[in-house]
């Protein structure tokens, strides 16, 4: 296996509370250097980095001990799940700025349970109306009338406030229930929450529902998917890993964030959980490596470089392959041994992919640093860009609305020398025309 560079990446919080230094400790076997930081500009997503404001916005909701910290703990801070019984009782909104990528940059805001919505200093204006995710999280350990009565109220008010905000209900706690009563309990779960939107004549309220749990994947996974809603250019990523899949011989391609190991676009096929967790405890293995092997002497030096890559063949005769992408994205794919025969191309293809990607980042910081020109100079264009544009759930907020701006973008270049390999897998010409350019 080649070694993977473990990158220093700082720790950042915005926490309310004096515990700046609380969750910079060693979690497993994580340094505690390697966290989220501010997003320092590498060249790669001189993003003009987005103000807090700007930042699209998750909201964690929910009663008392639901696992609201946990899970963003867990999810964000590499809080390994048995330390979460420790966690205190979250008395007022905690936020929390996740800056890690330009991709992936959001607030959480973490709320108290007890939240009296009624209660006049409760902004629902402000709290809702920059909000592109409400996450609610059910305990499904317990009794869950009062959760859902409380759900009920907590959409209906949001809604009323941001037509535009995404409902994602997690289920959680969900380790402690056998499959059956899973199962169960989430139709139960679906069908209560929903009658009820119907009754108070909100049904075209959607709620979408995850069976969530801090001590495996699904919370990661439930994550995913939540922030993949909030990233404009997802059909731009996914377009792009499907034609390296497709023209690379690769069964499965995910674009994950490594901090987080959330991973921010997949290929069209369909996500196991089985594929995704081998893919993320490939992550861990590889940054464990390279935390005893990987640093130089200069401790300082950028790692993670374009050379970074790690190989891992398993006794089914499946290969797994990690390239990093850039500072804080890796592409992990599963494919057969027998297919990797050709590396080169490969490795070729990706390269292409990389380099794709990136003019996605330049692209949507030049709109970024435009739109944040023009929106200091004159008060109209934000109005033009709608009054969402902060949440990101317009697609807008970016300034990269959809896959149409990259087809302008010179990225569409690099789409057509992927594009132009043969569906044939492994064309010599591409090899060919590699070695010619
Ligand atoms: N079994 C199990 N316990 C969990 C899970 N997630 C959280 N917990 C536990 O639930 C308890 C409450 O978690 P918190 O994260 O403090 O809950 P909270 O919703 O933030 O609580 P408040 O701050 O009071 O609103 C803790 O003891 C956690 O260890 C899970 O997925 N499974």
């Amino acid at each position: 296996m080649q070694i993977l560079r473990n990158d220093k990446v700082q720790l950042n919080m915005s926490y309310e509370q004096d515990e700046e230094d609380q969750y910079t400790q060693y979690v497993g076997s994580f340094p505690k250097e390697f966290g989220y930081g501010p997003f320092d500009g590498d060249g790669e997503g001189l993003a003009g980095p987005l103000t807090g404001e700007q930042k699209p916005r998750i909201l964690l909701m929910g009663l008392r001990r639901s696992g609201k910290s946990s899970i963003q703990k867990v999810v964000f801070h590499k809080m390994s799940p048995n330390e979460t019984l420790f966690l205190e009782s979250t008395n007022k909104i905690i936020k929390d700025d996740i800056s890690n990528s330009s991709f992936v940059q959001f607030q959480i805001w973490d709320f108290p349970g007890q939240i009296d919505f009624f209660d006049p200093t409760f902004d629902s204006d402000m709290i809702f109306g920059g909000c592109g995710a409400l996450v609610f999280v059910i305990d499904a350990q317990d009794e869950y009338n009062d959760a859902l009565n409380r759900l009920h109220l907590t959409v209906t008010k949001a809604h009323k406030v941001n037509p535009s905000i995404r409902f994602e209900v997690f289920i959680h706690k969900v380790d402690g229930l056998s499959d059956d009563y899973k199962m169960e309990t989430q139709r139960d779960i679906h069908q209560r929450a929903n009658d009820d939107l119907q009754e108070s004549g909100q049904d075209q309220i959607h709620l979408s529902f995850h069976l969530t749990s801090i001590y495996d994947h699904s919370i990661f996974e439930a994550f995913s998917k939540v922030v993949q809603k909030l990233i404009p250019q997802l059909p731009t990523l996914e377009n792009l890993l499907n034609i390296l899949i497709s023209n690379s011989a690769i069964e499965k391609a995910f674009l994950f964030d490594v901090v987080s190991k959330i991973y921010i676009a997949t290929d069209f096929s369909p996500v196991d959980m089985q594929s995704y967790e081998l893919c993320c405890d490939m992550i861990d293995v590889v940054i464990d490596v390279s935390c005893i092997y990987g640093l130089h002497e200069d401790a300082e030096a950028a790692a993670f470089d374009s050379q970074s890559s790690s190989l891992i063949k398993l006794n089914n005769g499946t290969i797994l392959y990690l390239r990093e992408v850039n500072k804080f994205l890796a592409l992990v794919c599963i494919l057969r041994e027998a297919n990797f025969d050709r590396q080169g191309v490969i490795d070729y293809n990706f390269l292409c992919f990389r380099e794709a990607i990136q003019q996605v980042f330049e692209l949507r910081s030049k709109n970024q640093i435009a739109y944040n020109t023009s929106s200091q100079g004159n008060a109209s264009a934000v109005g033009e860009s709608g009054p969402n544009t902060s949440t990101g759930t317009s697609g807008t907020s970016n300034g990269l609305s959809n896959p149409t701006a990259m087809d302008n973008s010179p990225s569409n270049n690099t789409n057509e020398s992927l594009k132009q390999t043969p569906s044939v897998i492994y064309p010599v010409s591409v090899t060919d025309s590699a070695v010619a350019s």
